[in-house]
């Protein structure tokens, strides 16, 4: 009985072991058919989403989604799966090509515009952050949609637009009304900064294009920088307008001084007319009376008459020659009277003159000058380069250009204010004066970016000094809101070394070379090795 109830348990046990090995199983196969259908629909919705990025994938992976929509049997999939592996890899292939195509292109274009560009530094400031989107490691191809849209931009704005119609201009017109991009606003502004500072204005105006450029220095805004274009437009035509008032008033006075003289002139000759015509009386007398006393001599009878004759002819001819006399002494003092005030006036306008010469020459000096840094401006910088380039030229002196760029200045702006980024140029500036010879030439040419001229230098001999000056520049112990902040440029230089070069060449061949240093990683001097 013992052993009948001992075997009737086991079998009881074994059953629901059974039983629950089952029920286990029939969890495991349901769980199993809940992830082959999760991962099923997560597939179907990748392949969805991946609609439309190649051709020859499309019909394979639409037929793989209707199956994975039923239930599958994975054994028929599988050799479907396979060649759908093939097709994925090689479209991996191809997708790589063109990411490599579109790199190739891109810099390509770039490069081009470059060419194009060389003398816009706004659109240099672009192409160099394009070139630095370029360098982004993992770009995908949505990467380069943006890249190639702000290249297509820039293509546009090539000369080929001088041949548009009167429509396609109204077009754009309107269209630049309604959708004019933030770029295009901060490439405005970047470039009315630059123009301002090309200016120098009277002190009674300074304070208010301070107020304006650290206005505009903020502006986003389509509106905001219209009002400050027209309020900058104000200020100049006020600026036009006194400088000719004052120049109105110069040549008034001018023309006041040269009617004087002309009066003067004018009384001295009349003057001179009534002495002359005195003096021929009084010639005409003495005359007479010697013609007298010839004929007295003559007709003479008795010594007594003749006597008396002749000292009567005498008296007369010795009052007429004192009156002769004293009349040359009054037209003489007369004269210098008249001479004397002329010379007054003409003094008094020939300082009037030297005044208005000397304001000329500042003002000239001033439309040379950079007003923020006080470095000679981007027109000095042509004048001078045309210069040393037709010394290359005549004399075969060497001749080198470097162009450096403050790295991540925007940063500096945006983290602590266009104050501090202001302060920042202005050090910068000073300590590029410091490091070179008074012999080299720096300019500011616009936004954060310097221009060294380097005559009877040859490329060899600059890289020394601008390593040097780079490393003076990075030693600045610049300090922003209680921070430390250490600041590096980038330069490029280059020579003009070959028969051919010319300004436009070289300067292209220097900005290249500052292009590559900041790719290579900026604070670094890199020099044109073609
Ligand atoms: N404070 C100040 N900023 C200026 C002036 N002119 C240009 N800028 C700013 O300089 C910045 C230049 O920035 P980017 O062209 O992006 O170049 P970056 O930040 O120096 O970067 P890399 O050149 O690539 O190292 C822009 O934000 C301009 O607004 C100026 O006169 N004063």
């Amino acid at each position: 009985m013992d052993s009948k109830n001992t075997q009737q348990l086991e079998l009881e046990q074994i059953s629901k072991r059974l039983q629950d090995a089952l029920t286990a199983r029939t969890q495991l196969e349901y769980r199993y058919e809940q992830d082959v259908s999760q991962l099923s629909r997560f597939i179907a919705q990748l392949i969805t989403a991946g609609q439309g990025l190649d051709g020859q994938l499309d019909g394979p992976l639409m037929k793989l989604r209707q199956q994975l929509q039923s239930k599958p049997d994975l054994d028929l999939l599988a050799p479907q799966l396979k060649q759908l592996t093939h097709n994925l890899q090689a479209f991996g292939l191809k997708l790589k090509q063109q990411l490599r195509d579109c790199y190739d292109i891109s810099n390509e274009v770039t490069e081009y515009l470059r060419t194009k560009f060389s003398q816009q530094p706004q659109q240099r400031q672009q192409l160099r952050q394009l070139l630095d989107a370029l360098d982004s490691p993992n770009l995908t191809l949505l990467h380069y949609v943006p890249i190639l849209l702000s290249l297509l931009k820039l293509l546009q704005q090539l000369p080929v637009a001088k041949h548009k119609t009167a429509e396609a201009h109204a077009e754009d017109a309107g269209t630049t009304q309604t959708s004019m991009a933030a770029d295009d606003i901060r490439q405005i502004r970047d470039e009315l900064l630059n123009q301002l500072s090309m200016i120098e204005f009277p002190q009674a105006s300074a304070a208010d294009v301070n107020q304006l450029r650290q206005a505009l220095l903020q502006t986003e805004q389509r509106d905001q920088l219209l009002q400050q274009c027209l309020a900058i437009i104000r200020i100049i035509v006020k600026n036009i307008h006194q400088e000719r008032l004052s120049a109105q008033q110069f040549l008034l006075s001018l023309n006041d001084t040269l009617a004087l003289v002309h009066a003067g002139l004018a009384e001295v000759d009349q003057s001179s007319q009534q002495h002359h015509q005195a003096q021929r009386q009084l010639s005409e007398q003495i005359q007479n009376d010697v013609q007298g006393m010839s004929n007295s001599v003559e007709s003479a009878t008795q010594l007594q008459d003749l006597k008396r004759d002749i000292q009567q002819h005498v008296s007369i001819i010795a009052q007429a020659l004192q009156k002769k006399a004293s009349l040359e002494q009054q037209q003489q003092q007369d004269m210098q009277r008249q001479l004397a005030q002329m010379q007054t006036r003409l003094q008094e306008v020939e300082h009037e003159a030297d005044s208005y010469k000397k304001r000329l020459a500042e003002q000239k000096f001033k439309s040379l000058q950079d007003s923020l840094t006080r470095l000679p401006n981007r027109t000095a910088f042509e004048e001078r380069l045309e210069l040393e380039y037709k010394r290359w030229q005549r004399a075969k002196t060497p001749l080198a250009l470097a162009v450096a760029d403050i790295d991540h200045f925007k940063r500096i702006n945006d983290n602590y204010g266009h104050i501090a980024g202001d302060k920042t140029l202005q050090v910068i500036a000073n300590m590029l004066k410091k490091s070179l010879r008074e012999t080299d030439f720096v300019c500011r040419y616009g936004g954060e970016e310097f221009v060294i001229i380097f005559p009877q230098t040859a490329i060899a001999e600059v890289t020394a000094v601008l390593n040097s000056t780079r490393e003076r520049i990075k030693q600045i112990p610049f300090k922003f809101r209680q921070q430390d902040i250490r600041i590096s440029i980038s330069i490029g230089a280059a020579g003009f070394t070959r028969p051919q070069d010319d300004i436009a060449q070289v300067f292209e061949r220097a900005d290249k070379a500052l292009y590559r240093a900041k790719r290579q990683g900026r604070d670094q001097v890199v020099i044109d090795a073609s």
